[in-house]
């Protein structure tokens, strides 16, 4: 068990990281991110003590770090950094014994029992039939895994990782990740990553950092949430789960959202899939959205599900009862917007949505993309239900770019009522 307690450190007599608590359970794999120059090696270095700390303590299993002598925080401490300079052509066989040395007396000659955990950690690291090649001539993801054999050789009870496996290709990375968690209860992990899908994946807790502070702790899905990477990395992200391992997976959106929106209480009446685009989009840029009427077979209702969107549900092909329209009234009543897709309608449903909707058209926007076109957007073809809306004036937009603006508007308007 490692305690991080109120660390502060930095450089030349500046701290630039301040406030650091966490705790790293017994066999944990705790992964740190944050946006560039947030100080995460920062703070793998004043763990391994390369940094002096300048407040706060850091201790392992009730020991204070500082207490430990360097021969033994060597045993005790991994570290695998980004890059590691190699201007000695040492074998990799002597590189990853040299994990052994911590463990030796001087002058003492090689045990049988290094020469096993050698051969051992250049097995499980894929480098074993490069044991007699110089470092020197070796790929940069080979030498990386050479370097991470090195820590595991050392056996230490904690391991650092700075990017660890940034240089390697998919394939290694995905490798070497499942070695180091897989590592058991005897050594618990830290690792800056910056790829968060990673991180998601085979991190038990996540740490993330902005500006020398930890902004948000906790599993993957309390801390990789579409807030969190908006507010610390400036990122409109759709967050969906990995249905394999139940794990966030993040998808940066290169299209941003006007920060503005953020707040704007938005109700979306959509179905048939014409909503779940809107539904990320929206709910990264932060507006409190409500979504329905919806069935549970609709995709639509799926990643409003997802997303934790509050939603009006019937079964599928059921009327919109009367009790539905007075839900769907008063979610209607609470919203700043109503955003109407263009979207398949059953027939008996059209007086009703018509009517609640037509009663609010002055909040209403009609979103209709060029490739959804007006027609067929009803059984039979039947476009009446979107021609009567429209004729009831609402404001009608065709990109995403224009929802946006009148989004905006209708909030100001909304502001100055
Ligand atoms: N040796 C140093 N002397 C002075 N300032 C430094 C030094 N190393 C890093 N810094 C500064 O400390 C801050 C944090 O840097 P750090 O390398 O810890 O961030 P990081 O989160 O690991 O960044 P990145 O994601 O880019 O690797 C940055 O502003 C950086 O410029």
């Amino acid at each position: 068990m490692i305690n991080v307690d109120d660390l502060c450190a930095g450089y030349g007599g500046k701290d630039i990281i301040g406030d650091i608590t966490f705790a790293a359970g017994k066999g944990a794999f705790i992964g740190i991110i944050g946006p560039n120059g947030s100080g995460k090696t920062t703070l793998l270095k004043a763990i391994s003590r390369v940094l002096d700390i300048s407040s706060g303590v850091v201790t392992l299993e009730g020991r204070t770090l500082t207490d430990f002598g360097q021969k033994e925080l060597a045993r005790t401490v991994g570290v695998v950094p980004q890059e590691t300079a190699m201007n000695f052509s040492y074998t990799v066989g002597d590189i990853v014994m040299m994990g052994r040395f911590p463990h030796k007396e001087r002058f003492a000659k090689d045990d049988p029992d290094d020469y096993r955990i050698v051969r051992e950690a250049m097995e499980v690291t894929n480098v074993a039939h490069l044991a007699d090649r110089p470092v020197t001539d070796i790929s940069g993801g080979e030498r990386q895994r050479v370097i991470i054999a090195r820590a595991l050789a050392q056996q230490p009870k904690v391991i650092l990782l700075d990017e660890a496996t940034a240089h390697l290709d998919i394939n290694h990375q995905v490798e070497i990740l499942s070695i180091v968690r897989d590592l058991g209860e005897s050594v618990t992990k830290i690792g800056v990553f910056h790829d968060l899908n990673l991180a998601s994946e085979f991190c038990d807790r996540i740490v993330l950092m902005s500006e020398g502070r930890i902004r948000a702790i906790g599993t993957p899905a309390e801390v990789l949430t579409m807030g969190h990477l908006r507010d610390e990395y400036g990122i409109t992200a759709m967050i969906q789960t990995n249905p394999i391992t139940g794990r966030p997976l993040v998808t940066p959106l290169s299209e941003g959202v006007p920060p503005a929106l953020r707040g704007a209480r938005i109700h979306l009446i959509s179905g048939g899939g014409t909503g779940a685009g809107l539904m990320y989009m929206l709910s990264a840029a932060g507006c409190i959205l409500t979504t329905g009427v919806l069935s549970p077979m609709d995709s639509d209702y799926t990643a409003a599900k997802q997303l934790g969107i509050p939603c009006i549900t019937v079964p599928a092909f059921a009327p919109i009862t009367p009790a539905v329209c007075d839900a769907l009234g008063s979610y209607l009543d609470e919203s700043d917007v109503i955003i109407l897709t263009a979207m398949p309608v059953g027939e008996g449903n059209l007086p009703n949505i018509r009517a609640i909707t037509s009663a609010r058209r002055s909040r209403l926007v009609l979103y209709v993309p060029p490739e959804e076109g007006f027609t067929d957007c009803t059984p039979a073809g039947d476009n009446s239900f979107l021609a009567a809306i429209r004729s009831a004036g609402c404001s009608v937009v065709s990109s995403r770019s224009s929802l946006y603006s009148e989004i905006e508007r209708l909030v100001l308007v909304r502001e100055h009522l």
